[in-house]
């Protein structure tokens, strides 16, 4: 299903904090939202699943308007998974994926077989069938991710609307989950902190900085020092892997000298710059694999 978003502002607390964001997701690829904390990702995510109206634009699903379509119609079509989550429920893991499926059934507790099965194999998908008769209360942050994500995969809508899914996973089950989400062929829209992890797992990414789009593309187009600099404030060092050749970047924290001069003189001549340059300007700088990582 392909999502149209069209000039999409949106308010929170009385303010604008998303402002004329316009990003077509074609149907089956990954749109991956980047930007720093109160950037806006939540809110445009919000107001693309129909959580907040935007106070201006429109989403598209297919072509056809959100506005236009009740909540169930809405909840047949997209999945959400919200960054904070107040479930404190005692119920069983198994009920809380159940839950993704009430668009489809007869409500709560009147589950049908094939509800039970497919809540099942998403849990068994995330890797946390051993967790569906434990109290949902009672999981670590990490295994609340991964049944939350069941949930979401539960509801079996073509797309998907996640916001730092990641969060609390550790590494392992972070290369899972965005896997798992490459494999589906659902449309997906996710809001990620990791650059690498979000080069690595989307087709195109968009980078939001105060609520407007500064850059929208593929990531190996997109994701440069530069970019990196004026969105996120750090500097970085633009490295390919020694085994699979993507590029990845390391950070530091950028210096206060260069920060107060480097706006107009680009910090070339910052006195905490090392001499030895790091590549700065985007391309690439190859590191060797070491002896023996010939795996490919
Ligand atoms: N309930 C709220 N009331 C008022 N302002 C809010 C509310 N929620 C968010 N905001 C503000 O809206 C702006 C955008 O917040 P949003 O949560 O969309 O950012 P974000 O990019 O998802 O941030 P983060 O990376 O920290 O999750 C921020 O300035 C934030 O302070």
């Amino acid at each position: 299903m392909r999502v149209d978003i069209e000039g999409l502002d949106a308010h929170r607390g009385g303010r604008r904090v998303v402002s004329e964001v316009s990003v077509s997701v074609p149907s089956g690829t990954v749109l991956g939202m980047l930007g720093p904390n109160g950037s806006g990702k939540s809110t445009l995510l919000r107001a693309v699943s129909g959580v907040a109206a935007p106070s201006s634009g429109r989403v598209l699903l297919d072509g056809r308007d959100t506005a236009s379509l009740s909540r169930r119609e809405m909840a047949l079509r997209v999945a959400v998974m919200a960054q904070e989550h107040s479930e404190e429920f005692e119920i069983p893991v198994l009920d809380m994926v159940l839950l993704g499926r009430i668009p489809h059934g007869r409500g709560f507790g009147n589950d049908s077989d094939r509800d039970v099965a497919v809540a099942l194999g998403a849990l068994e998908r995330v890797g946390a069938s051993h967790l569906a008769r434990r109290a949902f209360s009672a999981l670590s942050g990490g295994e609340r991710q991964r049944v939350l994500f069941a949930r979401a995969l539960a509801q079996d809508t073509p797309v998907l609307v996640l916001d730092e899914p990641t969060n609390h996973l550790d590494i392992a089950h972070q290369l899972e989950l965005l896997d798992l989400i490459r494999a589906t062929d659902k449309t997906v829209l996710v809001a990620l902190h990791d650059l690498n992890l979000a080069a690595r797992s989307c087709d195109t990414v968009g980078v939001l900085v105060d609520g407007r789009l500064a850059a929208l593309g593929a990531p190996d187009e997109v994701l440069d020092t530069a970019l990196i600099r004026t969105a996120f404030d750090v500097d970085s060092t633009a490295v390919d892997h020694p085994r699979s050749g993507q590029r990845h970047f390391l950070f530091d924290a950028r210096s206060s000298a260069a920060r107060d001069g480097a706006d107009h003189r680009d910090g070339r001549d910052d006195p905490d710059r090392p001499d030895t340059e790091p590549d700065h300007e985007g391309t690439p700088v190859s590191l060797t694999a070491p002896e023996g990582s010939t795996r490919p």
